[in-house]
């Protein structure tokens, strides 16, 4: 059995670190463990200007602790009202990695997101020209497409339309959970990759509903059935370098979760890596377990894997708190369902 592994230091990419009381509370669980991170700008406002995401990553770096390593990589939320100019310029100067793309109402503080996806032709074709990543939230929003479906439907509706209208648009799908979002990545041959979360590899839907209702599995999309979980996990594992981890880690205080209508959202920072060595070991891939954490992902980006490195051991089970405080409320930290026995040194 191994006991110890080394692996360059992880990235997320795809992290929700939030503003004010609950930034200063939540960077540095990230900033501990993780190197990079591409940051959502689903802020109330959003970051949706260059001169947005300059003031957003000047917050970020006033919140960090003296002395942790964590490089943000800012993201614009695309609006219909996006320029293009602003977009090349800020990919230019190196402020931005990405631009996302959130359907109108499709997930926490997405209402400015897009509608009419014509009147965002002119940003895509620019990314597709500079080679800038669009960052993908992939449901639709349509009201008679239930819940579980809404991803699936995502791809043939919006995704696979949009991408052959922009040769050369590279692509992130966001947070992918279902086994139809694996065999669609998979079918490309270029310009698509996929983020997979740490929550989506550990539950499924009966997590969320089964025994009483647990709103601290509820997260978007939504955990879909078994068959779905053990596609990600064959994914996520694989060694197929256009997966790589985005936690989607997405801190709400208790309050707004345990509530008659609940928040989505799954807060993994602080025991991401742990629960991704748990998994990668049941699957008996921990030898790809840095593919899918630190080289993947900055080959997709195209930046250098991080230098330094990160040692997991394996022993007695590692405590992580189950909560934690910030200025705002209480934040619950994910819990796996099971002991923990990788421990970060
Ligand atoms: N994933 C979630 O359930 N919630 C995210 C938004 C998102 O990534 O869709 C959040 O900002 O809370
Ligand atoms: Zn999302
Ligand atoms: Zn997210």
């Amino acid at each position: 059995m191994t006991e110890s592994l080394t692996i360059r230091r992880p990235d997320d990419w795809h992290l929700h670190l939030r503003d004010g009381a609950m930034l200063d509370a939540v960077l540095p669980q990230s900033a501990r463990h993780f190197a990079r991170a591409i940051v959502m700008p689903n802020l109330v406002p959003p970051v949706v200007t260059s001169a947005d995401a300059r003031a957003y990553r000047d917050r970020i770096m006033a919140a960090l602790p003296g002395g942790m390593d964590f490089t943000p990589l800012m993201t614009l939320y695309l609006t219909e009202e996006t320029d293009p100019d602003d977009v090349t310029a800020a990919h230019a100067s190196g402020l931005i990695s990405a631009v996302k793309l959130y359907p109108a109402g499709a997930t926490t503080n997405s209402a400015s997101g897009v509608r009419d996806f014509d009147r965002v032709r002119g940003v895509l074709d620019k990314m597709a020209e500079i080679g800038l990543p669009l960052c993908v939230h992939g449901e639709v929003t349509d009201p008679e497409v239930d819940i579980f479906d809404r991803e699936a439907a995502f791809i043939d509706r919006v995704l696979d339309p949009v991408r052959r209208a922009t040769p050369g648009l590279r692509v992130v799908m966001e947070h992918v959970t279902t086994s139809d979002a694996v065999d669609y990545v998979t079918s490309q041959d270029r310009d698509l990759a996929a983020t997979i979360t740490t929550h989506h590899l550990v539950i499924n839907r009966n997590h969320i509903l089964v025994g009483g209702i647990r709103p601290h599995y509820y997260c978007l999309p939504v955990a879909k059935r078994e068959t779905h979980r053990l596609a990600l996990r064959a994914a996520a594992t694989s060694g197929d370098a256009r997966f790589f981890l985005g936690t989607d880690s997405a801190p709400h205080i208790d309050p707004l979760k345990e509530s008659a209508c609940g928040c989505a959202g799954c807060f993994t920072a602080p025991n991401t890596m742990s629960i991704l060595a748990h998994v990668f070991e049941e699957e008996n891939a921990l030898k790809r377990l840095e593919g899918f954490t630190s080289l993947h992902g900055p080959a997709f980006y195209g930046l250098p894997p991080n230098e330094a490195h990160m040692t997991l051991t394996r022993g007695d089970p590692v405590a992580y708190p189950p909560r934690i405080d910030t200025g705002d409320g209480p934040v619950t930290v994910f819990d796996p369902g099971f002991p923990l026995h990788w421990r970060v040194d």
